[in-house]
């Protein structure tokens, strides 16, 4: 299938204190990349620079297949725009409106909003539609957010941390709603940045991380939370490990703790046939991005 949006090369400087650098970023039709990194690092930089809401300085975005940005054609990017539904971590929407006059401003800007949709979901999230935006709680703000996004029926969803300030319960209600977005039509995809990853491994086909302001791994999940490992080292161990001839120089990560070593290696199944004396746990997305990010190169 086509990419539903396509970041190449994307460069941005703000002053000297940080850059997105070649950031190049796919979304494939019919998936969900989750996107992290640490506080800073540059996600939501690099999701307003792909949504064409900052200027980058360099570097070029395709959504649905056109060009899309500042420098594009206007009537190509209002017509891809309305095919985008977009959650931010803070509520967009001015704190004197009532819930009922946010959808009212959405029908209009979105010809293909549904008004039955929009209520389904506030029922669902029991957000009273008379209520103002300014009296609803963080967690609420973002469940309207969702609301919106999901009642126009967008065939890319762009996510910036929007499980932040929801509790488990309700962040396991969005991700059964995405999935339930995602069932309806298998050109359907979603882009979300997240903290949280064990909503990610939940739902994402793919992982990609920025750190820095570059992108520093883009890995299938699978490939994550399946096939790599956690090997639980002696310092013994992981010498015999390190000077088997398994591994190619540099592309052993580990971290060294009071009671052994972690390393991280790329197919825990190979692992276990080379050391089966040797514990080797599943990563997790959260211990994959600690040791390639800060972990000791061997
Ligand atoms: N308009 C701006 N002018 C100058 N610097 C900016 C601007 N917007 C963001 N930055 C800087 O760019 C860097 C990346 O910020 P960004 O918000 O993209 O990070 P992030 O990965 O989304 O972080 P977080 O997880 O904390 O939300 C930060 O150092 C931030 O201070």
């Amino acid at each position: 299938m086509a990419d539903s949006l396509r970041a190449v090369g994307l460069n941005k400087r703000y002053g000297d204190d940080f850059s997105l650098r070649d950031v190049s970023l796919v979304v494939p039709q019919g998936s969900v990349v989750g996107f992290v990194g640490a506080n800073g690092a540059g996600k939501t930089t690099t999701i307003r620079a792909v949504l064409g809401l900052m200027r980058v300085d360099s570097g070029a975005v395709e959504v649905f297949g056109e060009a899309f940005g500042p420098q594009a054609d206007a009537a190509v990017c209002n017509r891809v725009k309305e095919r985008i539904g977009v959650v931010f971590d803070t509520c967009p929407y001015a704190g004197d409106l009532s819930v009922a006059t946010v959808g009212a401003v959405m029908a209009a800007a979105y010809p293909s909003w549904r008004p039955d949709a929009f209520k389904t979901h506030l029922q669902r999230f029991g957000i009273g539609a008379r209520k103002k935006v300014k009296s609803l709680s963080r967690g609420m703000g973002m469940k309207l957010q969702i609301a919106c996004a999901l009642s126009h029926d967008p065939d890319l969803l762009v996510l910036d941390e929007a499980t932040a300030g929801l509790d488990p319960i309700a962040r396991d209600e969005v991700l059964d709603m995405l999935r339930a977005y995602l069932a309806a039509d298998e050109r359907r995809s979603i882009l979300m940045s997240s903290h949280i990853t064990s909503d990610l491994d939940k739902i994402a086909d793919r992982v990609v991380c920025i750190d820095e302001g570059r992108i520093v791994f883009d890995e299938d999940k699978d490939a994550i939370c399946d096939v790599a490992g956690i090997a639980r080292c002696r310092a013994a161990e992981f010498d015999r490990v390190a000077r088997s001839g398994a591994y190619a120089d540099r592309e052993l990560r580990c971290a060294r703790h009071a009671y052994g070593i972690d390393v991280l290696v790329p197919d825990r199944f190979d692992f276990a046939r080379q050391f089966p004396d040797i514990a080797c746990d599943k990563a997790t997305i959260d211990d994959y991005m600690q040791l390639v990010l800060k972990g000791e190169i061997r």
